[in-house]
């Protein structure tokens, strides 16, 4: 079995009587981006901190390739850190920043030059050695904090909302930059983001976590196909989401009717919840719609319109088309069985796992 390069083993983390992480376990392979995902105070920091050793855990074990490292102090980990603001010395120039911790260790001259050099190349910066940091753009600061980091050849690279303080055009370029960088390097990053298109285009696992605990952990498609409640579906792309009965195993009820669907594995007529992503459904005809809405409004998003439309209950749906609607009539909508995605109340994920793998047994 591969070894797991972190492992967080219930894991507990109390700042003044309160709990910010509760109970976390995951592991952590090598080679490959990981991204904690989760709006603001969940605890995303807390978690980089403590792989870090900059904070100590009050419960549980910090396994790094095998080995408890709770006590041991954060120099001495495998691990760096580059965080949001870079942490950058405004009065040293590009080489300077980079060769910080080299000479702290006393690395002879020479090898330190070749180190900064060596670096300095991966992160497509060659010849910029003598610049002072004030006149480097945002991204080159970035890359600048990246390398220095690298210079200390870790085996994780921590990195906390590194791209929060670029501009959208910028921050798209550098995501796909740190991801190229990521596998050609084959380095493990942990990457904190509050983004979900950014944790989604980068990651090959995404950690969601909310109020101190792991929702739910998977690939980007895992996630986003098969959120495991409200709180993910709703964090992770846009979603519509209805109360309904699991009437039996691919029998679903919602508005008042009955619908063809691919789960199962739960209590007959079991409550549960529907969602249903915009872009999987289609406008279509009153007579040829599964489901009839009253247009509501319609917003022309660039690739699709997004009409929003409320049910003879009325809900709200929200639909992704690149056919217009007119306000105020009744349009049908159309979906698969399989775009029909059923959500249990208090699943945790473990439960959500056994459930479909042994539905999926079955049939
Ligand atoms: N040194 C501290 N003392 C007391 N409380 C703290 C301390 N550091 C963090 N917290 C609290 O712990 C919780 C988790 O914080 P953390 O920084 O891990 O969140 P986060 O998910 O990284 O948030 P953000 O996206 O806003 O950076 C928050 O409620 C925060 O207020």
């Amino acid at each position: 079995m591969a070894q797991h390069i972190i492992t967080f083993d219930n894991v507990q983390k109390v700042y003044d009587d309160t709990v910010v992480l509760k109970n976390v376990s995951f592991e952590i392979e090598q080679g490959k981006f990981y991204t904690l995902l989760g709006p603001s105070g969940c605890g995303k920091t807390t978690i980089l901190r403590l792989i870090a050793g900059f904070i100590e855990a009050d419960q549980g074990d910090i396994r790094l390739e095998g080995k408890r490292v709770n006590d041991i102090p954060a120099n001495k980990r495998k691990v760096n850190t580059v965080f949001q603001d870079y942490a950058l010395f405004p009065h040293l120039n590009v080489f300077d920043n980079v060769a910080f911790g080299l000479t702290i260790k006393k690395m002879p001259k020479m090898e330190i030059e070749k180190k900064v050099k060596d670096v300095l190349r991966m992160v497509q910066l060659s010849g910029f050695e003598d610049r002072e940091i004030s006149e480097m753009s945002g991204g080159q600061r970035q890359r600048v904090a990246i390398a220095r980091a690298l210079a200390n050849e870790p085996e994780v690279l921590l990195l906390d909302e590194p791209l929060s303080a670029l501009d959208l055009k910028l921050r798209t370029d550098m995501q796909y930059e740190l991801r190229e960088l990521q596998q050609r390097l084959g380095i493990t990053f942990i990457f904190v983001t509050h983004d979900q298109e950014e944790a989604l285009a980068m990651s090959d696992e995404i950690f969601v976590l909310n109020k101190g605990e792991i929702i739910q952990s998977g690939t980007p498609v895992d996630i986003y196909d098969e959120p495991i409640n409200r709180f993910v579906a709703d964090f992770i792309g846009e979603s519509n989401i209805v109360d309904g009965l699991m009437v039996e195993d691919n029998v679903v009820q919602f508005v008042g009717h009955q619908f063809e669907c691919v789960d199962g594995g739960m209590r007959p007529n079991e409550p549960i919840e529907v969602m249903i992503r915009p872009e999987d459904m289609s406008l279509t005809t009153v007579e040829k719609g599964k489901l009839i809405i009253k247009v509501d409004s319609q917003l022309f998003r660039g690739v699709h319109y997004e009409i929003v439309g409320y049910d003879a209950e009325g809900n709200e749906w929200v639909v992704h088309s690149t056919r217009k609607a007119i306000e105020g009539t009744e349009v049908g909508l159309f979906f698969e069985p399989e775009d029909i995605h059923v959500m249990r109340f208090n699943e945790s994920e473990e439960d959500f796992d056994a459930r479909l793998e042994s539905y999926e047994e079955e049939v």
